[in-house]
């Protein structure tokens, strides 16, 4: 592994690495030592990660086994579903290593009706969730439970649950008799859980050589784990700390190697859902390269990261980094990294206490039918409407860009598309062109994904984002089994579920809906290229 930081204040982060290594916080985090974080605290229960790559060898052998069964059985489509922790380090893993593994992580209709494809016969559905009651998760089991009973197949012979043992998906899969279970240990959190079963399973079905990754991770720990001033993760962990405590607390995060393929995506989770919360911590922003909007033209509130090998580049805030190493030395890196950071910052690196109020207003929507009926917009213009607070704009330039003022010099926009992400992946292309339009960092997530990833920044962390939100009407609807709504309903309750959850925190949030899908997208591009470009960027 090699790590290659530049610190712009020596003496603070000497002092701050000091403070960490009088604390000895490496090896109580090694030692899973509770005391590190408040007592009652969620850190307290959630540290059972820190020897997982020592202690994974039954579970290897039992995923060896049953990737044989599987073979045997000509069941050779791995698809999984689970939201963030649970399947965003498979999806890594599957990339990096050039398998196959379908991921379903969108109440997006079409994308789920795309998933469960035509080719059920050799599909197996991997369901994986720690609560065992993720609402998105639950839904799509159920699509494909009953497209496996359509077909002829009994469902429940296709079905591999990952969960904690006793809950809602473990009774399921008990009951109806399962392919496999797979229980998870209670004392791993979600985005803590890479090289637990919800990593390693899916992705070792599928193929992935993941006694390899463990052996990689296993081999790193000791340096991870010591106090000494040269630990990787301690020197990492402190360089956010100190970057922190100095307001620049944007880590833009390029990739410049493909065998990490993905990566930025699952650390974005790790340090947004970590670190963002009682107004604090690190804001993500993933980028292409090194090159690219956010990272090329970064101003004094970024900390500009790269994953894999880079060229030279500097960052103006003088906080830039080169991380490069194997995917199971990194896995292990940034979980030590990040959990040293919290403690730095001064935040329980294992709840996410924001996340719940968007389910809850989800679940209010839901019930009260999806709210489609009762809203209506502030504006419709060609291909869209626009709903929330305007003023006086009546035409999307004039929303846009009364959006854009209300942001900081160094605050950003966070644009959440309730979107298919795959066939409608060239919405993230929005991305750079709201960062040059705003002259602030831009992030992009598709809902429901990012609910699961950035969302509890968005709400916890620090209040300075004002949100573009995307829905559209949907193209095709899907009923969820056994329940009254079908999955555009739920789409568009978590949208604006979402939407009330940041209103309530002050977050001012404009939602564009796409009448159109195609045609309101390119409306919406045109719109934003249209926006006098704010003249934030270059002011250093
Ligand atoms: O594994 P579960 O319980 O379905 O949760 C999925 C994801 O939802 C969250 O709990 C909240 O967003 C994440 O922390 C977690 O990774």
């Amino acid at each position: 592994m090699r790590v290659r930081l530049s610190v712009p204040v020596q003496e603070e982060f000497d002092a701050e690495l000091a403070r960490l290594l009088d604390a000895h916080v490496p090896a109580r985090l090694a030692a899973a030592d509770p005391s590190l974080w408040p007592a009652g605290s969620e850190a307290a229960q959630r540290l059972g990660w820190v020897d997982l790559p020592h202690r994974a060898e039954e579970l290897l052998t039992r995923i060896e086994s049953l990737r044989a069964t599987l073979e045997e059985q000509g069941l050779r489509s791995i698809t999984l579903t689970g939201m963030g922790g649970s399947s965003l380090a498979p999806e890594v893993m599957a990339e990096a290593a050039g398998v196959r593994l379908e991921i379903v992580d969108s109440t997006d209709p079409n994308q789920v009706i795309e998933a469960i494809g035509t080719d059920l016969a050799h599909t197996v559905l991997v369901v994986a969730s720690k609560s065992g009651t993720t609402i998105e998760t639950d839904a799509i089991r159920r699509a494909f439970a009953h497209a496996f009973a359509a077909a002829g197949i009994d469902p429940a012979t296709r079905m591999i649950a990952i969960t904690d043992p006793g809950t809602e998906l473990d009774r399921l899969a008990a009951e109806e008799g399962f392919l496999a279970t797979f229980h998870a240990d209670a004392t791993v959190g979600g985005r803590f859980s890479a090289l637990s079963a919800f990593g390693l399973v899916p992705a070792g079905l599928a193929g992935v050589d993941v006694r390899a990754i463990v052996a990689e991770a296993a081999a790193a720990s000791p340096t991870l784990e010591s106090d000494d001033a040269d630990n990787p993760a301690l020197r990492f962990g402190t360089w956010l700390s100190v970057a922190h405590a100095r307001a620049t607390e944007k880590l833009v995060l390029a990739e410049t190697s493909p065998a990490l393929t993905g990566l930025r995506r699952w650390i974005e989770q790790l340090i947004a859902e970590s670190l963002g919360k009682d107004g604090q911590g690190i804001l993500p922003v993933v980028v292409d390269g090194t090159d690219d909007v956010g990272f090329a033209d970064a101003r004094a509130d970024a900390l500009l990261c790269a994953l894999g090998p880079a060229a030279e580049f500097t960052a103006p805030s003088g906080f830039h980094a080169v991380i490069d190493g194997s995917l199971g030395e990194l896995f292990l890196f940034w979980e030590h990294a990040t959990a040293i950071a919290g403690y730095g910052i001064g935040v329980d690196p294992f709840d996410q206490p924001d996340v719940e109020a968007a389910k809850s207003h989800a679940r209010t929507v839901l019930s009260a039918g999806g709210g489609t009926e009762d809203e209506e917009p502030a504006f419709r213009e060609g291909h869209v409407e626009v709903f929330g607070d305007v003023g006086e704009a009546r035409d999307l330039v004039s929303a846009l860009d009364g959006l854009f003022s209300e942001v900081d010099e160094y605050g950003y926009v966070g644009v959440q598309a309730f979107l298919d992400r795959i066939a409608e992946a060239h919405a993230e292309s929005l991305r750079p062109l709201v960062s040059l339009h705003a002259g602030v960092q831009a992030t992009f997530g598709f809902g429901p994904r990012y609910l699961h990833s950035t969302g509890q920044y968005h709400k916890g962390g620090h209040a300075n984002g004002v949100f573009l939100q995307i829905t559209a009407a949907a193209r095709t609807e899907l009923l969820v089994p056994g329940r009254p709504y079908g999955f555009s309903v739920l789409q568009r309750a978590q949208a604006l579920g979402d939407a009330a959850a940041l209103t309530e925190k002050g977050r001012r949030v404009l939602r564009v809906h796409l009448l159109d899908r195609s045609q309101g997208l390119e409306q919406l591009r045109a719109a934003i290229e249209a926006v006098e470009p704010r003249h934030h960027y270059g002011v250093d």
